[in-house]
């Protein structure tokens, strides 16, 4: 089932001689529950084409379809809703809410939704599975770097969200704690048939993934594909 599709997207920042093409006409279609790497050098267009995803910026050109809505067609109130249920978000540099513990920074995003119901055994055993579980009642400011990124990690699949977007998800992360991660992000997607886009400079996470796709230039220049479902990193190297 087709979850997610770009057509024809292009990315232009600035005007006139200060214009940078950020993409240039990108066209993809991605399948319910593939686990994509995107790999490509620095200023490729890695992470504005997650952000087109995301709807956290608007392509100049074409169009971006999540589970058949045009985000751009979309409102902004639409647009936070349909986000929140759909969507899960690993960036970098994330920020956790410093007032609250790893807890309920991890519930929050199911908790802005009215009406819907916090899974605590869900909660539980994604903190357990991170190694946080000891860690739920501590404040961000008292968790190293790497335990921020593992509660902002569950927290972007608090929501079971239908796509995940991973920006570097495991950059400044020690090799079993990317290890771990990647084992978290894998089983969340085989259990919940969930899809996940992952930036990586990591070759090996890159190959250990599904579906690899490179970006140079704006573009997509190359993919390679593994009929296998993403179940190959066994966290010896990284
Ligand atoms: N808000 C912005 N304003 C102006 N230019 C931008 C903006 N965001 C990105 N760019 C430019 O667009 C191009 C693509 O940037 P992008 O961050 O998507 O690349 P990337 O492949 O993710 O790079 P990296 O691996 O370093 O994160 C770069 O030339 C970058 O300088």
């Amino acid at each position: 089932m087709k979850i997610l599709e770009l057509k024809h997207v292009s990315k232009v920042y600035g005007a006139g001689e200060n214009a940078v093409e950020a993409l240039r006409d990108v066209s993809l279609t991605v399948e319910a529950g593939e686990f994509t790497a995107l790999v490509g050098t620095s200023g490729s267009g890695k992470t504005t084409l997650l952000n087109m995803i995301g709807g956290l910026d608007v392509p100049t050109e074409g169009e971006v379809i999540i589970r058949n809505h045009n985000i751009a067609s979309l409102k902004r109130r639409e647009l936070t809703i349909f986000r929140r249920r759909n969507l899960g978000f690993v960036f970098q540099n994330y920020s956790l809410m410093p007032v609250l513990n790893v807890y309920d920074n991890v519930a929050l995003p199911v908790s802005f939704d009215k009406g819907k119901h916090i899974d605590h055994d869900y909660i539980k055993r994604l903190l357990q599975d991170l190694g946080l579980w000891d860690k739920r009642r501590k404040y961000p400011e008292e968790l190293s770097g790497g335990q921020q990124q593992r509660t902002a990690i569950a927290r972007a699949l608090a929501n079971k969200p239908a796509v995940i977007l991973a920006d570097e998800p495991t950059g400044n992360l020690d090799s079993r704690t990317t290890a771990d991660v990647m084992g978290v992000l894998r089983e969340s997607s085989r259990k919940y048939n969930q899809t996940i886009l992952m930036v990586t400079h990591n070759e090996i996470l890159a190959q250990s993934c599904q579906r690899l796709i490179h970006m140079e230039d704006g573009q997509i220049v190359g993919e390679e594909f593994e009929e296998t479902p993403a179940g190959r990193w066994d966290g010896e190297t990284v």
